[in-house]
């Protein structure tokens, strides 16, 4: 099992006294919401043999989960080992107290996206504190329902969980294991400060998606036809469901606003300073200068962001591969690639190129050269590119 790494700046706590004392395997688990991520827990406890029971109040969707192989639709007989609560933040006080006056299950966790607001909700509705653990894995996608669930869905990803003084450490026992077995990293933060957190990495960067999607919805048709992967990346995770993501806003509005007001000063910052640069004269220079100066501070706050498996930031060497649009020709390339004994450090598609795709292979320093000549002698049409 993977131990519980503390984040820079984060009130990370030991385990409470008891921990790990009278541990025994997850045999049983229930799943409460079978949406996204849900059926993704359901599937990856599946696998490592722990019996899934799935519930979800439209049984179009647990049924759904059922034929996807993560686990029966069927009640269990028993209390179950835990249950996970995997429904919308504001449901999930609600949910936990209908869970624990049936007696469903010895631990429960729940996987909102908010951390603060459930965890008063469900001590003002007087739920049992002691078998309730706040959790929530940093991994997702912007569709949702139990068909976009997949089971390596949080492999590597950080998975926070909010324990305190309340926590009882079967309760601790239970959710780590989970998380170990999802094959995420268990994280241990206060509910402010996971909601601090994800106001920046998470909450914010959604709105923004949002807005920028929000400037394409009436633009000429024409004009989107130009469009490349950038506007893809910077807007992807607009296509979220707004119902949901209303809901998490709504919970995390304070520290949410707090990164947007920062961005709005920038931004206003910004449209000043192009106005500025727009014009002949020396107030030219300084429009700039400022766009230069916030450009760079992206850069900068870019560079930051932790690299492959959450280590430092690596300035990969990158390259542009031209792809036909025949089946199994990303496979050839690749395994072209590994003919040549280098290692592809991560990759994107372009598919705006039709009708064949751009490639970028990023690859480690001093190795981009090598794999162009490579795949070159095989046939391949590839440009390098600037560093990644
Ligand atoms: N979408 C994402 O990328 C991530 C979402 N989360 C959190 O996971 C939770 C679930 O989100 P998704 O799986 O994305 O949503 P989803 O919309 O895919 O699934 C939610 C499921 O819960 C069911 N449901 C709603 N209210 C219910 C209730 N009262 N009782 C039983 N079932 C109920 C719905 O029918 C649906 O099947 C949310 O709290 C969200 O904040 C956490 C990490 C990532
Ligand atoms: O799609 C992505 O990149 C995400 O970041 C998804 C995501 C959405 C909501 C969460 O609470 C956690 C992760």
């Amino acid at each position: 099992m993977s131990s519980v790494i503390p984040l820079p700046g984060i009130a990370a706590g030991p385990l409470p006294h008891g921990a790990g004392v009278g541990l025994r395997p997850l045999r049983t688990v229930t799943v409460i919401g079978t949406g996204l991520i849900g059926t993704s827990i359901a599937l990856a406890l599946t696998a490592h043999g722990v019996r899934v029971h799935l519930a979800d109040r439209n049984p179009v969707h647990a049924k759904a989960a059922q034929d996807m192989g993560a686990g029966t639709t069927k009640t269990p007989s028993h209390p179950v080992d835990l249950a996970v609560i995997a429904v919308p933040p504001d449901h999930v006080a609600a949910t936990l107290y209908a869970c624990q006056q049936q007696n469903l299950a010895r631990a429960y966790t729940d996987v909102a996206s908010v951390k603060t607001k459930p965890a008063l909700a469900t001590s003002a509705l007087g739920c049992d504190m002691g078998t309730y653990l706040g959790s929530h894995p940093m991994a997702g996608r912007e569709r949702s329902g139990p068909q976009a669930a997949k089971a390596d869905l949080f492999e590597g990803r950080p998975w926070v969980m909010t324990p305190d003084e309340e926590t009882h450490p079967d309760t601790l026992i239970a959710v780590r294991e989970v998380i170990a077995l999802c094959g995420a990293v268990p994280v241990v933060m206060t509910p402010a400060a996971h909601d601090r957190a994800v106001a920046l990495v998470s909450h914010a960067p959604h709105v923004m998606a949002a807005l920028m999607a929000a400037r394409l919805q009436h633009a000429d048709t024409t004009d989107l036809k130009l469009t490349g992967q950038g506007l893809r990346d910077v807007t992807r995770i607009a296509a979220g469901h707004p119902a949901l993501w209303v809901e998490i806003l709504a919970a995390n509005a304070g520290a949410t606003a707090d990164v947007l007001e920062g961005v709005a000063a920038d931004l206003e910052e910004m449209i000043a300073a192009l106005r500025m640069a727009s014009v002949a004269g020396s107030d030219a220079c300084v429009g700039k200068r400022v766009v230069i100066d916030l450009l760079s501070a992206g850069q900068a706050g870019r560079e930051r962001l932790p690299g492959k498996h959450g280590g430092p930031h690596t300035v990969y060497e990158s390259m542009m591969v031209h792809v036909g649009d025949q089946p199994g020709e990303l496979a050839r390339l690749l395994a072209c690639a590994s003919d040549a004994g280098i290692n592809i450090e991560d990759m994107a598609i372009d598919h705006t190129a039709a009708p064949s795709g751009i490639v970028e292979l990023m690859v480690g320093r001093g190795n981009a050269a090598r794999l162009s000549k490579e795949l070159g002698r095989r046939g391949w049409r590839c440009e390098q590119a600037a560093p990644a």
